[in-house]
């Protein structure tokens, strides 16, 4: 299957084939250029060799697993790599991993020389569904995420169902929070296929249906202007869970990026048969439908949204299912989202 996004010069092919890896020549210019692949230790070495293989001058570069990674000492090192292999302008950054190698790879291939080309091999269900399209890249500060980051998009986006396969199940679920996401926010067959329970036999599909959402809002608005912000239903809460409770990989007993994008979603859907047909749906994934957290200390961290406009923020709610609705409200509301009561 592919998909096109549609973004003038900044179009490229996304490509969803099981066993694609060993074909990326294909699609992207891999000789006579450097290039400098992006993995983590938590990824099967083969992928990148995989990758190195089609290659007439690469380097593989490995960084930590985990969000831990996404900092600027790792950030730093990885540019200082690629200045030490020599690369140039016209070379090129492939990521082979996760959300957190493609964010960080397609931030270094920004930045390095003002930008050079970037492709991007998603090795996780996160990263296949969501986060390898779009071009958002970012690296955090501290516990705040995706503070530093820029527009880049890739070259061509390769995704090969197959290599899902090796990842554990609650890593595996994780992604599929973002499916969910799409689902409820642009396509009620994607949630259907939810509610049917068997995501496994259905991961293309869910990932092919999930991309196609995604795509059609970039479409509208590259830069998160305007539409845009709908594909961060569930992450305003979600990423101020994730910066209090810790990330999954940062800390020990963190939560993925992924949970706590569900955990997020709960409050913003304002259909009670959805809320209750979307929690049976987690509760089957295995995705959390509760977590205790400091309130308070989430409520300040949904204060460096960017979404947040001084004194006030754009939230997306979900009036029913394959509908969303921006609100902007007063940063004074928020506590009522958490349920913290009025004093
Ligand atoms: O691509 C987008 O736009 C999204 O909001 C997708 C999100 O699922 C993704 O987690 C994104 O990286 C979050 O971006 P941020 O702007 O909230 O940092």
């Amino acid at each position: 299957m592919k998909l096109t996004m549609q973004l003038k010069k900044n179009s490229y092919d996304i490509i969803l084939k099981r066993g694609c890896l060993k074909n990326l020549y294909q699609f992207a210019n891999l000789v006579n250029r450097k290039v400098f692949i992006l993995t983590d230790d938590g990824v099967p070495a083969a992928y990148a060799r995989t990758i190195a293989d089609q290659c007439s001058d690469a380097r593989i570069y490995t960084i930590p697993q985990g969000e831990g990674s996404k900092c600027l000492k790792v950030y730093g090192n990885v540019l200082e790599a690629m200045l030490a292999f020599g690369m140039s302008r016209r070379d090129v950054v492939v990521a082979v991993g996760g959300g957190v190698v493609g964010d960080l790879g397609g931030f270094c291939a920004a930045t390095y020389m003002r930008g050079i080309d970037f492709i991007n091999c998603p090795t996780s269900t996160l990263a296949q569904i969501d986060s390898s399209i779009g071009g958002k890249t970012a690296i955090d500060l501290g516990e705040t995420k995706n503070i530093v980051g820029a527009f880049w998009q890739p070259q061509v986006v390769l995704i090969d169902p197959d290599v899902l396969a090796t990842l554990p199940r609650r890593h595996f679920v994780n992604g599929l929070a973002e499916a969910l996401k799409a689902g409820i926010i642009a396509d009620p067959e994607l949630f259907a296929l939810f509610e049917k329970n068997t995501p496994e036999e259905d991961i293309e599909q869910i990932i092919y249906r999930s991309l196609r959402v995604k795509k059609h809002i970039v479409e509208q608005d590259e830069r998160e202007q305007g539409p845009r912000a709908a594909l961060n239903f569930g992450h305003t809460i979600g990423h101020g869970i994730e910066a209090v409770k810790g990330i999954r990989g940062r800390r020990k007993n963190g939560l993925y990026h992924g949970e706590c994008v569900a955990l997020g979603m709960l409050p913003m859907i304002e259909d009670n048969s959805l809320v209750k047909r979307t929690r049976a749906v987690m509760r089957a994934l295995g995705l959390p439908t509760r977590a205790a957290y400091d309130k308070q200390k989430v409520l300040e961290q949904m204060r460096h949204d960017k979404k947040g406009r001084g004194d006030s923020i754009t939230v997306i709610r979900v009036p029913g299912l394959g509908c969303w609705r921006a609100d902007k409200i007063p940063m004074a509301e928020l506590p009522t989202l958490l349920g913290i009561e009025e004093e």
